[in-house]
């Protein structure tokens, strides 16, 4: 399955935030979306989640337009995981994770026991089935991200769009974060579309890496075509070092600050 935007523009009224932007994502890829604050990229997923119209252009799912169907329709194809919050009520993990069936479930009908298994089994794939009967408020923030990781695994999209899913995580969480999204990528064949803000994010788990520039410029191609030393300083304007590691040099690439002007 393919999902494609091409040439959009979207914002807000009058005001465009994003201006004639085509990328495409395949099940099986994983995007990740780079760029400084404020540029767009939150715009960017509301527009592909229907939450705002588009001013122009078109997306599409295996060539078919989304514009005209309902927001169930699309839920059932694109999971959409939001920034670890606080619900204001105590729910259960599973609960949570059931709530991600409603895109499946006629109107004013209950969860069914079928649901509440698929609810479970997205717990498993997650490795966090101990979590089940906890509650939502109560566990730490890792957790609750994987939890509403599970819960977009419950509605069984085909894509999943994630804003920023490592924000506010520890060290540890983030890399268990993303090892996960590695996984849903490899072996239940999701294709993922995600925000960060840390250039070794995208080199860690990212098929291909996008990134927005101020003046709307947009650039997209493998980590290591997009991600440079020059082309981090045009964007962020920070002098960096990136460095292979691993044996013989032949392992993952990492970025480095090279210089910190303190004063
Ligand atoms: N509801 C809104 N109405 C009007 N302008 C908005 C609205 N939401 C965001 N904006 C503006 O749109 C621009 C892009 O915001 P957006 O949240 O998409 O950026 P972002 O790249 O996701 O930022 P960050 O990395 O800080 O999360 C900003 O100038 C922001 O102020």
């Amino acid at each position: 399955m393919k999902l494609e935007v091409k040439n959009i523009s979207c914002g807000y009224a009058d005001k465009t935030v994003i201006s004639d932007i085509s990328l495409t994502v395949r099940c099986g890829e994983s995007l990740c979306i780079l760029g400084p604050n404020g540029i767009g990229k939150t715009t960017l997923f509301k527009a592909m989640l229907g939450f705002i119209k588009l001013q122009s252009g078109q997306i599409l799912l295996d060539e078919e337009d989304i514009s005209s169907w309902s927001r169930r329709s699309l839920a059932r194809k694109v999971g959409y995981v939001p920034q670890a919050h606080n619900p204001p009520f105590p729910f259960k993990v599973i609960e949570v994770v059931t709530m991600g069936r409603t895109a499946h479930l006629s109107l004013f009908s209950s969860p069914t026991r079928q649901d509440t298994k698929i609810a479970e089994e997205a717990l498993q794939t997650l490795g966090i089935a101990q979590l089940k009967d906890r509650i939502y408020t109560q566990i730490s923030g890792g957790e609750r991200q994987l939890v509403l990781i599970a819960r977009a695994l419950a509605q069984q999209p085909a894509f999943l769009i994630m804003d920023e899913p490592t924000a506010n995580l520890d060290f540890g969480n983030q890399i268990k974060v993303l090892n996960q999204i590695k996984r849903l990528v490899r072996n239940e064949n999701l294709g993922v579309i995600m925000t960060t803000h840390f250039p070794n994010h995208a080199f860690y788990c990212a098929s291909k890496v996008a990134v927005i520039e101020k003046g709307n410029a947009f650039r997209i191609g493998t980590a290591e075509e997009v991600i440079t030393e020059d082309y981090l300083k045009t964007v962020y304007g920070v002098d960096v070092q990136i460095i292979s590691v691993g044996e013989k040099h032949e392992g993952r690439r990492v970025c480095i600050p090279v210089s910190a002007n303190c004063g």
